[in-house]
């Protein structure tokens, strides 16, 4: 009988579940979306339960498609939104409040305060992250401080907190589990990733009481069995977890040092790895864990976009002007430029490299002979762009030149988008045959654990180039292109 590894993507906006056999191939996928909260101006919230029940249909449903048995998978690989933050009561297992999304704002005012006492360096020392509302730390404290009667069960030890793969792993495990591992624990802004452990400094600062935090594991290993009346009867070694960044690095292949990837989804985000060398950056990048596999930890350096993606859905669900996010691919193509039209879609705020959450979305440009196509393709264009701003950092803070990119995620089915963002970087995209890489690289992590494959070696040989894009555009006009884009960020930022 055949054996597989089942990976769960849990994302922003979707959960997926993924059957890859032995050679690293994709037999089954099941996903769907679930709901998007978004109560006020800059706040996006999810329910958790919501989220665990997502996450339980698509297990089903890829078993079910398939006709294979939950006895059929040899482990189980988790991989997550990062930051977002669910606070659940110990006992009952329910959330206090929704998951505060890491797109959230609602804690900015509680990161001016952090800023403005000074504390800035301190915390970027210690996590190699910025004071800013899209890590869980502050989120932490607004729910304490807003949901009645929280604080003082935290402090009595009734509440737990956890990222999605926390929260996954206690409902999986049957309530008997609260684990994360360090890529997760990395974007907490509580957890110091040189000394491997909570900080307590950062704890007191925060006023999070420690007992709520869970215990920090490696990426891969053996954290629990599934409960069976959580897993359809069956007990499956839960034995590889990532941050969905992280995962898609891995997954990519990228072992080793100045090895980067972009992922294109919800958001975007770039990572390059950096070896055992946690580097500091100069020019707004974060420093992160990529993870921790064999008793060793390794570090990346990454560019965060907020919105990427989800651009595409406000086109599709908030203006209405496309019915598809793939529709946004032959309005792009039907029009030969954007028309001088530039969409900043700043609609959580900036993060790489002006972390700016003050900043709104704006467009620039419009005239009377703007059409939805030089619309559209402005709004996929911003994409790229962001892009450039990320490339233009991690070059600078690595002294390495990028020669090519290696791309994934959703919105990589795009192939405007490569076109463009390769012509606009000036260099190569090349997109992997398997663009559900973060599932992959949950995949792997977790059958590394029980010895499905045997070394990083192997996944290696097996990454395979499905297309790459070469760079088509004269330099006269990536130049001029990119100074609009860069004349129209200064002028959202100055709007305020
Ligand atoms: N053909 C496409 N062109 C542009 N964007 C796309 C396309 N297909 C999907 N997307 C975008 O990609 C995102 C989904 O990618 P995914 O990797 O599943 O994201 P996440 O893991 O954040 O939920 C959505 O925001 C969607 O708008
Ligand atoms: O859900 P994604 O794929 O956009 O990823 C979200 C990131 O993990 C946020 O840090």
């Amino acid at each position: 009988m055949a054996k597989y590894v089942l990976a769960i993507d849990q994302g922003t906006t979707s959960s997926r579940a993924i059957l890859f056999n032995q050679a690293g191939e994709i037999c089954g996928i099941a996903k769907q979306e679930f709901r998007q909260y978004f109560p006020h101006n800059g706040w996006v919230e999810h329910d958790a339960m919501e989220i665990w029940s997502s996450v339980q249909t698509v297990i089903a449903e890829v078993l079910q498609q398939h006709a294979v048995s939950a006895s059929d998978m040899v482990a189980i690989g988790i991989t997550n939104q990062r930051e977002t933050t669910v606070i659940w009561d110990k006992h009952t297992g329910i959330p206090i409040y929704h998951a505060v999304v890491w797109q959230s704002r609602q804690s900015a005012p509680i990161c001016q305060q952090l800023q403005d006492a000074g504390l800035q360096k301190l915390f970027k020392d210690k996590t190699g992250l910025l004071i800013d509302p899209y890590f869980s730390g502050t989120k932490i404290k607004w729910l304490l401080d807003h949901v009645e009667g929280a604080r003082e069960k935290a402090v009595n030890g009734d509440l737990m907190f956890g990222t999605i793969d926390s929260w996954l792993v206690f409902k999986l495990s049957g309530g008997k589990v609260h684990i994360t591992d360090y890529t997760n624990a990395s974007r907490t802004l509580l957890y110091n990733i040189h000394e491997l452990q909570w900080d307590e400094d950062l704890c007191e600062i925060l006023a999070v009481p420690t007992a709520m935090l869970p215990d920090v594991k490696s990426s891969s290993e053996v954290y629990a069995m599934t409960d069976p009346a959580a897993f359809f009867g069956e007990r499956v070694p839960i034995a590889g977890i990532a941050g969905d960044q992280q995962a898609a690095l891995f997954g990519q292949a990228c072992f080793e040092t100045g090895m980067a990837k972009n992922t294109y989804g919800t958001g975007c985000f770039m990572l390059m790895n950096t070896g055992e060398t946690a580097v500091e950056s100069a020019h707004g990048l974060l420093t992160t864990i990529a993870w921790g596999i064999d008793g060793k930890v390794e570090y990346a350096l990454e560019g965060s976009i907020f919105v990427a993606g989800s651009a595409i859905q406000w086109l599709r669900d908030g203006l209405g002007v496309i019915e598809h996010a793939a529709d946004s691919q032959w309005l792009s193509s039907s029009v030969t430029s954007a028309d001088g039209v530039y969409v900043v879609p700043a609609f959580v705020g900036l993060g790489t490299p002006h972390w700016d959450s003050e900043a709104r979305g704006a467009v620039f440009g419009l005239t009377r002979g703007t059409s939805k196509a030089h619309f559209v393709r402005a709004t996929l264009e911003s994409l790229a762009y962001q892009t450039r701003d990320v490339v233009a950092a991690m070059e600078a803070d690595s002294g390495i030149s990028l020669k090519k990119l290696r791309v994934d995620g959703g919105a990589t089915a795009n192939d405007f988008l490569l076109q463009f963002q390769a012509d606009i970087l000036n260099v190569p995209v090349e997109r992997p045959h398997v663009l559900e890489t973060t599932a992959l690289g949950a995949a792997y992590l977790a059958g590394l654990a029980v010895g499905f494959w045997d070394t990083r070696a192997t996944l290696t040989q097996r990454w395979r180039r499905d297309r790459a894009f070469s760079v088509q555009m004269a330099e006269e006009e990536r130049a001029g292109l990119y100074r609009g884009w860069q004349t129209a960020v200064a002028a959202t930022r100055a709007f305020k």
